[in-house]
């Protein structure tokens, strides 16, 4: 069985963070483990409430993970805190882990912030470069490139900007833009887009969390990057052609179609 760790924030919902990540490593026949970073207050209408984890129980609890049950890839979500950002790097630079797969969480589907503004220079200098991918979405590519992203064409002048100061692979996840949901990867100078129709569904709450940890899981198989995406853009679209409808807002995937 491999085993695949997601490092991330808990949404009560059940949608997002941990609890997609759980649900979409178990869809894949893996041996799931989680640490956690902060707790949420949340559903499928928006963000209530944040409350953050010790920097030092984060630490604690990798300790636990990686000194019994090491896992063949790790997926790493919301870290909330220039603390907690601290704390995880510093933990993965003592285990080495393979297979890191960042999602570089800066706000959720609904609009609200899950990063602190003071951290995304650390989460850049310090997480980043220890991860084999990183998967941004169109308004955290943005960030990492600083400007507007529009176009298939901005997304792949954005991904170059990013490559400059980070040499793994980069997924840029197209699923806001207004046509299709077209993912662009970035890798060594060369680029390969992951086409997709877009599907009619709003119910889109936990999609970059799944994303995310469907490519560790597959990385965990020992499936290649690229081999992994596809998997995991394939995962995706089933999910979300289930066409389940749960709460009052962008309600969550259905991660049972496979079982
Ligand atoms: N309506 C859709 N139809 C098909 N694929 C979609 C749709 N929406 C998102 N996706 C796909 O889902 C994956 C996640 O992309 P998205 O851009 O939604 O991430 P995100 O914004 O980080 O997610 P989240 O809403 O969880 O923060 C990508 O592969 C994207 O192309
Ligand atoms: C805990 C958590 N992580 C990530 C996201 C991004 O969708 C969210 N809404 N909640």
């Amino acid at each position: 069985m491999k085993k695949v760790l997601t490092i991330a924030g808990s949404d009560c919902s059940g949608g997002a963070g941990i609890q997609a990540d759980l649900k979409t490593i178990m869809a894949h026949k893996c041996y799931g483990m989680s640490v956690i970073t902060a707790l949420t207050a949340q559903n499928t209408t928006g963000v209530y409430g944040i409350e953050n984890c010790s920097a030092d129980f984060v630490k604690n609890q990798m300790d636990c993970v990686f000194t019994d049950i090491f896992p063949d890839a790790v997926k790493i979500g919301m870290v909330s805190s220039i603390e907690i950002i601290k704390a995880i790097a510093e933990k993965l630079r003592e285990y080495n882990p393979k297979n890191i797969v960042i999602d570089p969480v800066m706000v959720s589907t609904s609009g609200n912030k899950l990063l602190k503004d003071d951290a995304i220079n650390t989460l850049l200098n310090k997480l980043i470069p220890l991860a084999a991918v990183i998967t941004p979405n169109l308004s955290e590519a943005e960030i990492l490139c600083g400007f507007e992203i529009n176009s298939k064409e901005d997304m792949h002048r954005a991904a170059r900007k990013i490559s400059k100061n980070y040499h793994g692979h980069i997924l840029i996840k197209g699923g806001h833009l207004e046509e299709d949901a077209n993912d662009l990867l970035f890798f060594d100078g060369k680029i390969h887009w992951f086409e997709e129709k877009k599907i009619n569904n709003s119910n889109t709450h936990g999609t970059g969390c799944t994303l995310s940890s469907a490519i560790a899981s597959n990385l965990a198989l020992g499936y290649s990057v690229r081999e992994s995406i596809q998997n995991s853009k394939d995962y995706i679209t089933g999910a979300l052609k289930e066409n389940l409808n749960l709460g009052r807002g962008n309600g969550p995937l259905d991660h049972c179609y496979r079982m």
